[in-house]
């Protein structure tokens, strides 16, 4: 049964019975506050599958929502419950990455879960690299928030310039060169290929990129496994460059949204392997309301089913990589495009965006005749001497203004 959640701001209470009558069997009538984002949100979300942005609590708040009275490992229970609903959450939408490290129940733990837990194992370590990054990210936005609280980026945000139209300079490429309008992806290193570029100089080549014919650049901000920052991102924006340009994060927290949004970002990515359909459709109205676009990126069938159920989406990527596997083929983006998941895209007038393992001509009127508008390619273009030159390279001919 789905619960309607009311339209609420920063700090008001959000009645748990709403979100999940099972907790709130557990401890009564009681209400938790919104943790991460004050954002004003009227949505339906299942009652049985509280999300993590909705549920998740201070610890002092839960303490002083049981009334004072609740002892920490009350308070310990109840918060380890909500992750095991986000898990199951998650599960039930065909998420295989899980977003934390599994944890032990608490001593003393009888719970819905109990049964469960004595039933099954759960491997502590990540599966794959996806899970592994996604794990990092959780401890390290936990610790960039302490650094950069909420209410002051917010302020950051009103003052910040306005945001560059992503969506229609990939429109406006698309439509004066023939070709899928390229995003250029800045990118020193990756976890599949390793370092790409020694002398690696993010506004040069952001420069270079542009008088290439790039209509946006892609700029990876992750510095643990791309060797990306943040401050690439606001040293191309200030350096001048007019290509608008998506934030390359693992987002998953509302607060990355704001921070890259402060950072100089036109657009963030959403990536579907780590997101519920709730917290995409969140942040994808979080990035509307920031004036920011949002890459909403998949990798298979069943992503591209529960993306197409979201509203709102303009931009889908369609990764050729798996990032569990590192496997690429770009036959994925033809795949993908095929039937009726094709149809419904054309039928919405979304721009699909092929990304990944895109290296000659041939490669782009491939994806092209399977139906993007849109490409994302880093590896090809950023590995060359001249990354002006790779990218005529990589069309087969000059695709930039002149
Ligand atoms: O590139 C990786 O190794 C990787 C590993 C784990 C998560 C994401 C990863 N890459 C992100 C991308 O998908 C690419 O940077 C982007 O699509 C450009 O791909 P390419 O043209 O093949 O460099």
């Amino acid at each position: 049964m789905d619960a309607l959640v009311p339209v609420q701001s920063a700090g008001q209470r959000l009645p748990l019975r709403l979100v999940s009558p099972s907790l709130h069997r557990c401890i009564g009538s009681v209400s938790i506050r919104r943790s991460v984002s004050g954002f004003a949100m009227d949505t339906r979300i299942s009652s049985r599958s509280p999300s993590q942005f909705t549920i998740r609590s201070q610890q002092s708040d839960l303490k002083e929502s049981l009334g004072g009275v609740a002892s920490s490992s009350d308070v310990r229970i109840k918060e380890w419950e909500v992750d095991m609903y986000q898990n199951e959450l998650a599960i039930s939408q065909g998420i295989r990455i899980r977003r934390k490290p599994p944890s032990k129940a608490p001593l003393g733990y009888s719970g819905p879960f109990e049964l469960r837990l004595l039933n099954g194992q759960v491997a502590d370590s990540p599966s794959n690299i996806l899970e592994e990054i996604t794990w990092f990210k959780d401890q390290e936005v936990s610790r960039m928030k302490e650094l950069n609280p909420l209410e002051a980026l917010k302020k950051a945000v009103e003052n910040a310039p306005p945001t560059r139209d992503f969506v229609g300079a990939l429109r406006m490429a698309h439509q004066r060169t023939g070709f899928p309008g390229l995003i250029a992806e800045v990118k020193k290193a990756s976890p599949s290929r390793g370092i790409l570029k020694e002398n690696f100089d993010p506004v040069e080549i952001a420069q270079a990129y542009e008088r290439g014919g790039a209509a946006c650049l892609s700029v990876l901000t992750d510095q643990k496994y791309f060797k990306g920052g943040f401050e690439n991102l606001e040293a191309i924006r200030s350096a001048g460059v007019k290509c608008p340009l998506l934030c390359k994060e693992f987002v998953v927290d509302p607060w990355q949204i704001y921070y890259a949004r402060s950072k100089g970002a036109d657009a963030v990515l959403l990536i579907a392997a780590i997101l519920t359909d709730l917290e995409i459709t969140y942040l994808l109205k979080l990035s509307k309301k920031l004036g920011l676009a949002a890459l909403v990126e998949v990798h298979d069938e069943r992503e591209m089913g529960r993306v197409l159920g979201i509203e709102g989406i303009e931009l889908v990527g369609i990764n050729n990589r798996s990032l569990e596997t590192f496997k690429v083929d770009i036959s994925n983006t033809k795949k993908l495009l095929e039937g009726e998941h094709g149809r419904q895209i054309r039928e919405k007038d979304m721009i699909v965006v092929g990304e990944s393992g895109l290296f000659t001509p041939d490669d782009i009127a491939y994806v092209q005749a399977a139906g993007v508008k849109a490409v994302l390619v880093g590896e090809s273009i950023v590995k060359q001497n001249d990354p002006e030159k790779g990218i005529a390279g990589l069309f087969g001919r000059n695709i930039s203004q002149t």
